[in-house]
């Protein structure tokens, strides 16, 4: 498979040297310079790990060029819709998640099974913590909020999410988001109340889940047209 790498920082270069060791070739690397059409269109498939402004522009000119895309970047999603509104259109093939690591896909699946559990018992009070390196430009994490979008849609007790700071009432899922060092991404959701506390945490330890979960996404979209998800990708229930 021809990859182009749209984005060549720390998530591009873990990327680069898993398409190597399955085989892949390299075919364009991009960075805050942009896209450039004519090296795009030279890759069977695009992966797409930028910053959060330059996103949607990456995907918009991915899917123009008719080059398959799988996109990591979080902090862009207001535009999703669109994005796959012209996917459709161009009948383009695409696949984002907010985490592409095996680790963290089943524990949104846990997520979720945890939320269905706890909805009769109200006097449990669900929060979430995401703790990522000093870089990081969002916050909350994609990840946080895909965590945070499952667990409102089974716990009757919250609406919507908010970060800790703003969160104003008890129907808000309270997201607590941290900078710290050099972490790679952790994630805890805690259920607690005056007798106990029930609490569930996923800790990358380093970028490889992500990348490796990421190049298996290109793999599966590569010939493919359609929106998927990880949930298509790793075969996992929904
Ligand atoms: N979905 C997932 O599994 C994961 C998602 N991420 C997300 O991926 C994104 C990138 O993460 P990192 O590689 O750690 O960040 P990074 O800051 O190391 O790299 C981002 C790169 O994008 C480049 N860039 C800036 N403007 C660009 C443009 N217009 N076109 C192409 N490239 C451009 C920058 O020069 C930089 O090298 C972040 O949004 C992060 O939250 C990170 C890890 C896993
Ligand atoms: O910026 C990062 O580093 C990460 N971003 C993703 C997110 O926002 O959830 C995934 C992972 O946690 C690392």
């Amino acid at each position: 498979m021809k990859v182009a790498l749209v984005g060549y920082g720390k998530m591009g270069k873990t990327l680069e040297k898993i398409l190597v060791d399955r085989g892949h070739e390299v075919v364009a690397r991009f960075g805050s310079e942009g896209t450039q059409v004519s090296e795009l269109k030279k890759a069977d498939v695009a992966i797409e790990f930028s910053v959060p402004e330059a996103a949607y522009g990456n995907l918009k000119t991915c899917l123009e060029s008719g080059v398959p895309i799988v996109t990591g970047t979080t902090g862009w999603l207001d535009r999703y819709d669109e994005i796959v509104s012209l996917c459709q259109e161009k009948n383009g093939g695409l696949i984002y998640a907010s985490n592409f690591s095996l680790g963290v896909n089943l524990f949104f699946a846990l997520n979720r099974y945890l939320a269905d559990l706890m909805a009769p018992y109200s006097d449990y009070n669900a929060e979430m913590t995401e703790i990522h390196h000093i870089h990081k430009l969002d916050a909350p994490s994609g990840t946080a909020i895909s965590l945070a979008e499952d667990l409102i849609k089974g716990l009757p007790q919250k609406d919507k999410w908010a970060l800790k700071e703003n969160a104003q009432s008890d129907s808000d899922l309270s997201i607590e988001a941290i900078r710290e060092n050099e972490v790679p991404g952790t994630h805890s959701i805690r259920y607690s109340s005056a007798i106990d506390d029930i609490e569930i945490t996923h800790t990358a330890h380093n970028r490889q889940g992500f990348a490796l979960g990421a190049v298996i996404a290109a793999e599966y979209l590569n010939g493919k047209q359609g929106v998927y998800s990880m949930r298509d990708v790793l075969n996992l229930p929904s």
